[in-house]
């Protein structure tokens, strides 16, 4: 059973923790007016398409255009599950070597799931993956959580040079859920990205009570990253 989250003025001081100690003995809480945070990075070579992925899920259009991601941009949407707001913190990550080398250890810091894309169309970018389940394996803390391998650019039928079947076997010998989608079609190319994000979520509001410490310390990096971002000119920024 998932405990929730909340916080309640008890003898006179803020108090964040359990929500069953205020339904128990009725202390007024915020339980249901503040969503609970997930961070959820996403990480793969350059120009496979994570800004793409998750400005569809979070602004629900695929941008015009995009540029090379420098360090990270976050983006967030708040979901309501089964009669709770949870909020997905999309860490949409660099590619480039250059554009991410000083922020490695931030993005995989409290993570709570990693989505791990690679292009249908680009076989490099497939056999990189090795290499980015190597870092993740020596950054993520949490062993438990989540890890999704999406396939994107599927609307590029004449141009796939990743076979399902060869990137479904890779994801289950890693333990990972396989998805294929497109970025840029609303419809009969694979699974939407809303589905993925949205079954990401599920599974971690599940596996929440187990995540209680790093879901408390997700919260504070939020906080910091919304004060970080007030004086960030474009939405992007970069620790370098
Ligand atoms: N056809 C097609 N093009 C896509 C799709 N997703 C992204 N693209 C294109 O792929 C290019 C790269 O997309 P980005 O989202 O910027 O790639 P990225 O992975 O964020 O790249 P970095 O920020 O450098 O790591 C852009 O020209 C997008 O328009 C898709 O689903 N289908
Ligand atoms: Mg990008």
């Amino acid at each position: 059973m998932a405990v929730p989250i909340c916080t309640a003025v008890l003898g006179g001081q803020t108090r964040t923790g359990d929500h069953s100690d205020c339904k128990s003995s009725s202390v007024p809480c915020n339980y249901g007016s503040i969503p609970q945070i997930f961070k959820i990075i996403v990480i793969g070579d350059s120009n496979v398409g994570k800004t793409c992925l998750t400005f569809r899920f979070c602004g629900g259009l695929f941008p015009e255009r995009t540029e090379a991601t420098i360090g990270v941009d976050f983006r967030e949407r708040t979901v309501e599950l089964e009669g709770e707001r949870i909020k997905l913190q999309l860490w949409d990550t660099a590619g480039q070597e250059r554009f991410r080398k000083s922020m490695v250890s931030h993005y995989y810091r409290n993570a709570h799931a990693v989505v791990f894309v690679y292009d249908v169309t680009s076989r490099p970018s497939f056999l990189s993956l090795p290499s980015w389940l190597a870092e993740c394996e020596r950054h993520l803390s949490s062993s438990d959580a989540p890890r999704v391998l999406v396939g994107n650019k599927c609307d590029l039928k004449d141009k796939v040079e990743v076979p399902t079947s060869l990137a479904q076997k890779f994801a289950d010998a890693h333990g990972m859920a396989h998805f294929e989608t497109s970025a840029k079609e609303q419809e009969g190319t694979g699974d939407h990205a809303e589905a993925i994000f949205l079954t990401l979520a599920h599974r971690l509001r599940s596996q929440r009570t187990m995540a209680m410490p790093r879901l408390l310390a997700a919260q504070d990096t939020a906080i910091n990253l919304a004060d970080d971002k007030q004086g960030a000119d474009n939405g992007s920024y970069c620790y370098c």
